[in-house]
């Protein structure tokens, strides 16, 4: 069984349709990357999944006792607060230093514990955020934007640390970005989505289907390329090469085209 799953989901923010009778499931262990222009529904579809908003139509169903651990796309905290990375860990719900630090680590940032949360680089609280929602030892992990203000070297070592929790963990991850180049690679299914779902499958198969390029150009396929091959040199996990891409098979193999 899956462990989330929206049939037939549509959402409206008062009047107006956000979301159009989206279909969707995520299993165990799965990554699945979520892309979209601006205003496309991307944070309305996260917040559907958690429950924190009700579709208007359509069913959302979730797997019984199901753990999901969610990262924000921004956390605001207040400058003048000194707030180490300790305490914050322990907002809203205490938790042990034992598994603070296992959290930490896990987000590959256990050197972090005692310092001040202000006072972390952009990447340094984005794994923060990232050992937050580890804490309660998630199977489902759903991260909004999560590299949102790092460069991209940092945003490629945020999405490598993601591959091996999946590894490490076997927790589900779903994700929304815009750094479709750093992403997919890291990616098992791509959802294209703009207030309904444009076009899904594995990312080079997406990457080469009219209704992405119609959003998003061409240009980001070349860098996908540059970005898996070095990905593949520096992880001997992966296959060492590239498979060729020929779009014909790649559309053919798309789903769910509207
Ligand atoms: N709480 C809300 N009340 C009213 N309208 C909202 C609310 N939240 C979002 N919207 C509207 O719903 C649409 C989709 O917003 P959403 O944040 O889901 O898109 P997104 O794809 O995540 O955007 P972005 O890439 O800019 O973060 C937008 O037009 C937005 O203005």
């Amino acid at each position: 069984m899956s462990l989330v799953k929206l049939t037939g989901v549509s959402v409206r923010h008062n009047a107006n349709p956000v979301l159009h009778n989206v279909n969707f499931a995520i299993d165990r262990g799965e990554i699945v990357t979520i892309v979209g222009p601006n205003g496309s529904g991307k944070s309305t579809f996260l917040r559907t999944i958690i429950g924190a908003l009700r579709p208007t139509l359509g069913a959302v169903s979730r797997a019984q006792g199901l753990r999901i651990g969610y990262v924000p796309q921004k956390l605001h905290i207040d400058p003048t607060l000194p707030l180490n990375v300790r305490r914050f860990l322990s907002l809203p719900h205490s938790v042990s230093d034992a598994a603070a630090q296992k959290a930490l680590e896990q987000a590959g940032a256990g050197q972090l514990m005692k310092r001040q949360m202000t006072k972390l680089s952009g990447g340094q609280f984005q794994r923060v955020l990232l050992a937050r929602a580890l804490l309660c030892n998630p199977q489902l992990l759903i991260l909004d934007e999560a590299t949102q203000g790092l460069d991209q070297p940092g945003s490629a070592a945020f999405y490598q640390q993601i591959e091996q929790l999946r590894r490490d963990l076997g927790c589900a991850i779903l994700m929304v970005s815009h750094e479709l180049h750093v992403v997919m690679a890291a990616s098992d299914r791509v959802i294209c989505l703009n207030g309904h779902i444009c076009c899904e499958g594995a990312p080079e198969h997406v990457a080469s289907a009219p209704e992405y390029r119609a959003l998003f150009g061409t240009g980001t396929q070349g860098a996908l390329a540059l970005y898996r091959h070095e990905h593949n040199h520096s992880h001997d996990h992966r296959c060492g090469h590239d498979h060729a891409h020929d779009p014909q098979t790649a559309n053919a193999e798309l789903t769910g085209p509207h």
